[in-house]
């Protein structure tokens, strides 16, 4: 294992993930810095889900290795587990628990004792504005709520990392601005965070570094600043990606 306080929050080194004949992820290597909120932008497909389930111990890497603060995902998967909470995407959630008894199963699984699990799921769930659907099961919970309750999974055993994978979609321009002030205060209390989001707005905002991957490859990393240059983030995405097409549509759904 490497020094935890010298090594950066997450390290991909050339994952590779083929699924048939399709590579999802050709060779991504990162370095996330510990203290750092970074932006995982892409197109639809690009393997942004893939990469950050390898990272996270969800999906086995056909190649490469991740790092989660020195500690190998995939050789010491219980270590590296205690270190990282994880928002997946599409990922299934006990659904038939209230909010309250899903954070707790998860604050127990992590190996806390029941009086921090209790206090800390009360804070949890005043922090995401979700007191009030604690006794709630989330088979009945929004999108957005559900949201928030895997977020408060994620957070309830305070992890060095925390890997989002789209954290903010479906969720209401008001509690998605609360969630980022919560991630904003994570940071600066020395937590990392690594978000993939469809909005370069968002990013441009909240993160101070970004990569942006097409096709399973990374095309450019570094600093937000650097990244951009002299454009929006959006720009320079677009200009990365292959820029847009002008397209019509079918004469049939011109109606005028
Ligand atoms: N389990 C799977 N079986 C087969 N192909 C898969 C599987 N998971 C992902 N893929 C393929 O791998 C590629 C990358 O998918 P991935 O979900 O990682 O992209 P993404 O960047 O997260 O996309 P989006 O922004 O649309 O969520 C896609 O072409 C997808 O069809």
């Amino acid at each position: 294992m490497e020094s935890a306080a010298l090594s950066p929050a997450l390290e991909l080194r050339q994952l590779v993930k083929r699924f048939g004949e399709k590579v999802a992820v050709d060779g991504v290597s990162l370095t996330i810095p510990t203290g750092s909120c970074y932006g995982l932008v892409g197109p639809n497909g690009a393997g942004k889900t893939t990469t950050l389930s390898m990272a996270t111990g969800l999906l086995r890497p056909d190649h490469g290795q991740a790092l989660i603060c020195g500690v190998d995902v995939w050789a010491q998967p219980t270590e590296a587990k205690q270190l990282v909470g994880v928002l997946a995407d599409g990922v299934k959630l006990f659904d038939r628990l209230t909010g309250e008894q899903l954070i707790t199963y998860n604050g127990l699984l992590a190996g806390l004792d029941a009086e921090t699990v209790s206090r800390r799921c009360a804070d949890l769930l005043d922090m995401l504005e979700l007191r009030g659907a604690g006794s709630t099961l989330v088979v009945d919970y929004s999108a957005g709520m559900t949201k928030k309750i895997a977020l408060a999974c994620a957070l309830v055993h305070a992890p060095r990392l925390l890997v989002l994978d789209e954290p903010f979609e479906s969720v209401d321009p008001v509690s998605a601005a609360n969630i980022r002030d919560i991630l904003q205060g994570y940071v600066r209390g020395g937590g990392t965070v690594i978000v993939s989001s469809h909005s370069m707005d968002l990013v441009q905002r909240m993160c101070d570094h970004v990569a942006v991957v097409a096709a399973g490859r990374v095309l450019a990393a570094g600093s937000v600043d650097e990244v951009r240059g002299a454009s929006t983030l959006e720009e320079r995405f677009v200009e990365l990606v292959g820029g847009r097409q002008h397209l019509e549509g079918p004469t049939w759904l011109n109606l005028s």
